[in-house]
């Protein structure tokens, strides 16, 4: 496969001709080659025009179908093989192991979707049949399952170039759900998003769906972006990156005459609470553990540990110390865009100069688009007395809050706006002081785990990557995981339709075999 500086609209490759991108080598800040053309207004519209044309005759393909095009999907990554890694460890700056796992996520994520359509309980099939003998009054025959929203938007994410992004989690759960989707290329990485765009259209075309079914488009400024976001055939929504970038997003659709959801997954700390017991027993190595989870990636996690809260004692400092020995050998690392090491830059000079924060450690030297890890502290009462330190620095920055006792730890828990995850150190005697926070912890954050870190998010079932806002635009669903299908569903009822007029999930005799709730109980009749 070659990058020839194309995007994809429906069956076409082609090259726009608003303004061009270049790819930059995130080590060295030189442009790649070739150069890739924005979209087009009129480009905008075909793709819009082709997804809302595919929208009705690829939703009714029987799952089995877009179960094989998701699988299709994964084959043809798989096969462009080296290329993709060597252009994606170019434009992201990110090291090949990390690539090649998170290749394999990609492609899981597909598979993951494809089993979900086979299984067929994303339908939520449920038949509550007619009581025509019901006193007072009859009940008629009703019947539910979920179809989807229509065309939706993927907004490329910078930090996951395969996995959230092209082929990502949004765009497979999309068209798990029977969505054509029309991606936004981030720009950090346009070569990367053309060798995952090809193979997709690839598999479009391998299992005859209609070509509007995907699309790629290059955005050179915001416009087409947000032309794609305000398009009436568009109906939903996915982005992962800023909170600017997000809620600008947020409020066009809001604004739209028929508003859609916006499913955006923006800023977030992911608290860790070091309790007691857990600092007593192990406060070194949860430092070291600490600072490997903070440097990941150079810190370019949307889960990456940016505050932790304990209570002042012998055991916090043992933790201290193993995190800043830990910290004074990390390497400053590439990070994704020179923009993007700018804010880290900025975001960390700022505490470093911020009056109630102390440099607790720090990694060795940064430079022009290298991140230098940074470990700050802070007290609880200045902690509670300046919003602005709950602010997200994107990279390997983070924040100690030391607290004189468990209230000032509520305290600051109470103060804290919603996250991705929260992580707890303990130990069987802390389980008495967890348990009470745990109602509160509900309300704060999409995921909590124990004695760990929520960097490497788990593609599952029960897996929820999400949480209120602003770590995401509705705490109700999740990125990553099977549950991410529902966000592009929604609940029809069919009352007393003839039965050849049914979905086939709702027929009688169960033609599809799906485990059904019938009169509220789940069963396979
Ligand atoms: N929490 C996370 O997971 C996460 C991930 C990546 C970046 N970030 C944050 O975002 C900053 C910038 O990184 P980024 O470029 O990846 O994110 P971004 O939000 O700036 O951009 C993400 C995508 O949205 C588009 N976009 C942004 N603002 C827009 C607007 N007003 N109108 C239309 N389209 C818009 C961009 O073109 C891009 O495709 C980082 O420094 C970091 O602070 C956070
Ligand atoms: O950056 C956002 C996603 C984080 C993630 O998927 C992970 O930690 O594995």
């Amino acid at each position: 496969m070659t990058i020839l500086g194309q995007q994809f609209i429906g069956a076409e490759a082609v090259k726009g001709a608003n303004g061009e991108i270049f790819g930059i080598d995130a080590a060295s800040g030189s442009k790649l080659t070739p150069g890739f053309g924005g979209a087009t207004k009129a480009d905008l519209e075909r793709a819009c025009a082709l997804a809302e044309a595919a929208f009705e005759p690829y939703r009714a393909l029987p799952p089995e179908e877009r179960a094989l095009f998701l699988e299709a999907i994964a084959d043809n990554i798989q096969a462009i093989g080296e290329e993709l890694i060597e252009r994606c460890m170019a434009e992201s700056g990110l090291p090949r192991p990390r690539l090649e796992g998170e290749r394999a996520r990609t492609m899981g994520q597909l598979r993951l979707f494809a089993g979900v359509l086979r299984d067929g309980g994303f339908l939520d099939a449920r038949i509550d049949p007619a009581l025509p003998e019901r006193k007072p009054l009859p009940r008629p025959d009703l019947r539910l399952n979920n179809v989807p929203l229509g065309p939706v938007a993927v907004f490329g994410a910078s930090n996951f170039p395969l996995a959230f992004s092209v082929a990502g989690g949004d765009t497979a759960s999309a068209l798990a759900a029977g969505c054509p989707v029309i991606v936004k290329a981030h720009s950090a990485h346009p070569g990367t998003s053309e060798l995952v765009g090809r193979a997709v259209q690839k598999a479009v075309k391998d299992r005859g769906l209609p070509e509007g079914t995907f699309s790629l488009l290059y955005d050179s400024g915001r416009e087409i972006g947000q032309g794609l976001v305000a398009d009436p055939r568009i109906r939903a929504v996915g982005f992962t990156g800023s909170r600017a970038g997000g809620t600008a997003l947020m409020k066009i659709a809001a604004a739209r005459p028929m508003p859609i959801p916006v499913y955006a997954e923006m800023s977030s700390i992911n608290p860790v609470l070091l309790f007691p017991g857990a600092l007593k027993a192990r406060g070194e190595a949860i430092g070291k553990g600490f600072i490997a989870s903070l440097t990941l990636g150079a810190g370019q996690f949307c889960t990456n540990p940016g505050l932790i809260i304990a209570i002042e004692g012998e055991g916090l400092d043992a933790f201290v110390r193993g995190a800043t020995e830990a910290i004074a050998a990390a390497p400053a690392a590439v990070m994704l865009t020179p923009g993007i090491h700018r804010a880290y830059c900025e975001g960390t000079g700022k505490l470093r100069g911020h009056a109630a924060v102390e440099l607790v450690g720090q990694g060795t030297e940064g430079g022009e688009l290298r991140g230098q890890a940074a470990f700050f502290a802070t007290s609880a009462e200045n902690f509670l007395a300046h919003h602005d330190l709950q602010d997200e620095v994107f990279g390997a920055s983070s924040l100690l809050v030391r607290c004189r006792d468990a209230d000032e730890v509520a305290k600051v828990i109470a103060a804290l706006e919603g996250q991705l995850t929260v992580a707890l150190h303990m130990e069987a005697e802390d389980h008495a002081a967890a348990a009470k926070l745990l109602p509160k912890l509900e309300r704060l954050a999409g995921r909590i785990l124990v004695n760990g870190f929520g960097t490497g998010v788990e593609v599952a079932h029960a897996m929820v990557h999400g949480g209120p806002y602003p770590s995401t635009s509705d705490g109700r669903s999740t990125s990553v995981g099977s549950l991410a299908i529902q966000r592009f569903l929604r609940p029809v009822c069919y009352q007393d339709l003839p039965g050849a007029l049914l979905p086939p999930a709702l027929q009688d005799g169960n033609p599809l075999g799906l485990w059904r709730r019938i009169d509220g109980k789940l069963g396979q009749d």
